[in-house]
């Protein structure tokens, strides 16, 4: 499986704050989700992806290639939609296209104009009537229209109704049924990563937690109940994000395999319980564990 994106022990330090030795691959075909609390690096990972700053140290590369070398090929190919939408305001959504298709080589007029329908996006409007989501929309409509092998989103569907929400990830899902297409995206509505994403990567303090497909953490994680009054401690010690509740402790394991057999006993008589987890539980859980 041939990787769209390749990033490889990515440092970068800020006063306060340091992205540590990130790495993760893509491969081509593929939705990724990109998930982790306020603050966490997923913005500083994005815009390093997008060469938008410099880092300390660490390779990306995107199609193979290196912005060293090949930068305007790079942006050709991908699409991007920052945190932020930097618009000439006082333009219309017209003027906006006209400039920025001068920009791409591969620039699609009609697929603009079908996605702005589409949107309920006004292309006579000025940029500065637009509301918060129609100019994710828009932001959007520009970066598809360069038929990008890569669609990059920070954030994409933040502060937006989920009317839209569910729209935008309708659209990303439709772009990767094009299999030579892929889709990083950022964000902290893990109900989104569940719906779409193929993989999940978890950033926590500026720290890859755990990048793999998402069916896999999802096969693999499970949330186990401790009964009251009970102690296991050879269970306890393989928990994450233990807490204290009703039936006795709770706590996420990814080890439940190779525990099976020791826990028969325990499962029998309702001591333990066993159940699926979700990608917030289990984003919950390693927060609580890294404090
Ligand atoms: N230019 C900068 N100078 C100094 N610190 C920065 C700069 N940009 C980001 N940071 C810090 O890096 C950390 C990570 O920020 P980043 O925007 O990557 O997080 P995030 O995961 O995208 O968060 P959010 O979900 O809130 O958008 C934060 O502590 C932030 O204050």
């Amino acid at each position: 499986m041939e990787n769209i994106l390749e990033i490889s022990n990515l440092r970068k330090e800020y006063e306060e704050f340091t992205l540590k030795d990130v790495s993760l691959t893509l491969p081509r075909g593929y939705i990724m989700g990109l998930v982790g609390p306020n603050g966490a690096g997923k913005s500083t990972t994005i815009k390093a992806i997008m060469n938008l700053i410099n880092y300390d140290s660490g390779k990306i590369k995107i199609f193979g290639r290196d912005y060293e070398n090949h930068e305007e090929e790079i942006k050709n190919r991908i699409g991007y939609v920052g945190e932020e939408q930097f618009f000439y305001e006082d333009m219309s959504v017209k003027w906006m296209e006209k400039f920025i298709s001068q920009h791409y080589i591969q620039w699609d007029r009609d697929e603009f104009y079908n996605l702005l329908e589409r949107f309920n996006v006004s292309s006579t409007k000025k940029v500065q009537e637009l509301s918060k989501g129609m100019r994710v929309k828009l932001s959007l409509a520009l970066a598809l229209a360069h038929n990008p092998e890569l669609l990059i989103l920070d954030e994409p569907t933040s502060g937006l109704d989920p009317v839209i929400r569910s729209e935008i990830l309708k659209i990303l899902l439709e772009v990767i049924q094009d299999e030579n297409k892929s889709v990083l995206f950022s964000t902290h509505i893990t109900e989104d990563i569940e719906k779409i994403a193929d993989y999940v990567t978890y950033i926590i303090d500026g720290e890859i937690i755990l990048s793999a497909p998402k069916d896999d953490i999802l096969g693999k994680w499970k949330s186990i109940h401790i009964k009251t009054g009970y102690e296991i401690p050879e269970l306890n010690s393989k928990l994450i994000g233990i807490e204290k509740n009703f039936f006795g402790i709770s706590g996420l394991t990814d080890q439940y395999e190779s525990m099976k057999s020791m826990l028969k006993p325990y499962l029998e008589k309702d001591i333990v319980r066993v159940e699926n987890t979700s990608i917030d539980q289990i984003l919950i859980s390693f927060v609580k564990e890294e404090k």
